[in-house]
């Protein structure tokens, strides 16, 4: 039996009627291939990479599995329609916290239509990817059994100043956001989570080393989801924190070039990410400097 995915947090959903992916009981996502070439250039890059032996296995396990395609009900009602048949990254996790950052200045590729370019330059504009080179595509933030989760509006993440997607990125490793109140985000899973041997920040510098080096694909407009399991972390228990890639429906040939506009956008997020590490709450010293509070 075929379902919404419960922890989707951007992109295309399925729901009234919309075309979107599913999930099954036995842990696969079903992404139906997008209109244009953009499902047979997803499915493309799946096919190529999931067969490249060049790919080391501390990268490759970055990436869903892929398992092929299939014949599915499209959840549009529209039929039976061609699916990416991909790992579900949420499986066997109980109440995620989980972010999408859609990397890159731009999320725009040269060979793409003029049209697409503007429209895509006007949204890198009017949000953080220009001046950060990443911007929030969506989150959910699990806050405890009464509040259940904290999921903002998308376009209201999407837009967000660069300033404040350092503030959402400290919520997200923080104990006291449940309330949705404005409250300075207690950083109380920083160490857990972003810092650590196995942390987020260790994986984002494994994947950085490889992006400062592999020239085959450029990975334009593509999300790197963070995950991790908040009641793991009230238990004082390792939150299972984990990056991963997705969404290669604008992947392009790298040409032996590195891919300088993802690796700008994972340098600035991994700077981003150290300074919440090492100064968690400067936010609430400089706060309580200027009103004189020591
Ligand atoms: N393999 C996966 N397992 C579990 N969840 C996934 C997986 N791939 C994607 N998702 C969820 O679906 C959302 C959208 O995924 P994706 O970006 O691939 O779809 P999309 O419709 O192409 O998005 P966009 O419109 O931004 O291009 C992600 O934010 C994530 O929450
Ligand atoms: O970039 P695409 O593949 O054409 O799809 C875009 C994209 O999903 C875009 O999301 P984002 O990249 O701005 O996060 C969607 O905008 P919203 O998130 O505001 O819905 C567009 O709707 C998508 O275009 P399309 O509707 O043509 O698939």
């Amino acid at each position: 039996m075929l379902k919404i995915p419960p922890h989707q947090v951007a992109g295309h959903q399925a729901g009234n009627g919309k075309l979107g992916p599913l999930v099954d009981e036995s842990g696969r996502f079903y992404k139906p291939l997008q209109g244009d070439e953009r499902g047979s250039n997803e499915l493309k890059f799946y096919t190529s990479f999931s067969s490249d032996s060049r790919i080391p296995e501390h990268i490759s396990k970055f990436f869903p599995t892929f398992y092929g395609t299939q014949l599915i009900e499209a959840s549009d009602g529209s039929g039976l329609k061609p699916h990416l048949v991909l790992e579900d990254l949420s499986i066997g996790r109980v109440n995620p916290s989980i972010v999408d950052i859609k990397m890159g200045s731009r999320t725009w590729a040269p060979e793409a239509s003029e049209e697409y370019i503007q429209k895509c330059l006007k949204k890198d504009r009017e949000t953080s990817s220009l001046p950060l080179g990443f911007r929030l595509s969506g989150i959910q933030i699990y806050g405890n059994k009464e509040s259940g989760y904290w999921k903002p509006e998308r376009t209201s993440m999407q837009n967000l100043p660069a300033e404040e997607v350092k503030l959402i990125l400290k919520k997200f490793v923080s104990s006291n956001t449940s309330t949705g109140m404005d409250l300075q985000p207690d950083c109380a899973f920083t160490a857990t989570v972003y810092g650590g041997s196995t942390g987020i920040l260790s994986q984002l510098l494994e994947m950085k080393a490889w992006f400062e080096d592999q020239t085959t694909y450029h990975f334009y407009s593509c999300s790197i989801l963070i995950m991790f399991e908040k009641g793991l972390a009230l238990e004082g228990q390792n939150p299972g924190g984990q990056i991963k890639l997705i969404d290669f429906a604008h992947v392009t040939e790298g040409r032996g070039v590195i891919d300088h506009n993802f690796l700008g956008g994972l340098c600035s997020l991994i700077k981003l990410i150290s300074e919440i590490l090492t100064a968690p709450n400067e936010h609430k010293s400089l706060v309580s400097s200027v009103n004189g509070v020591n």
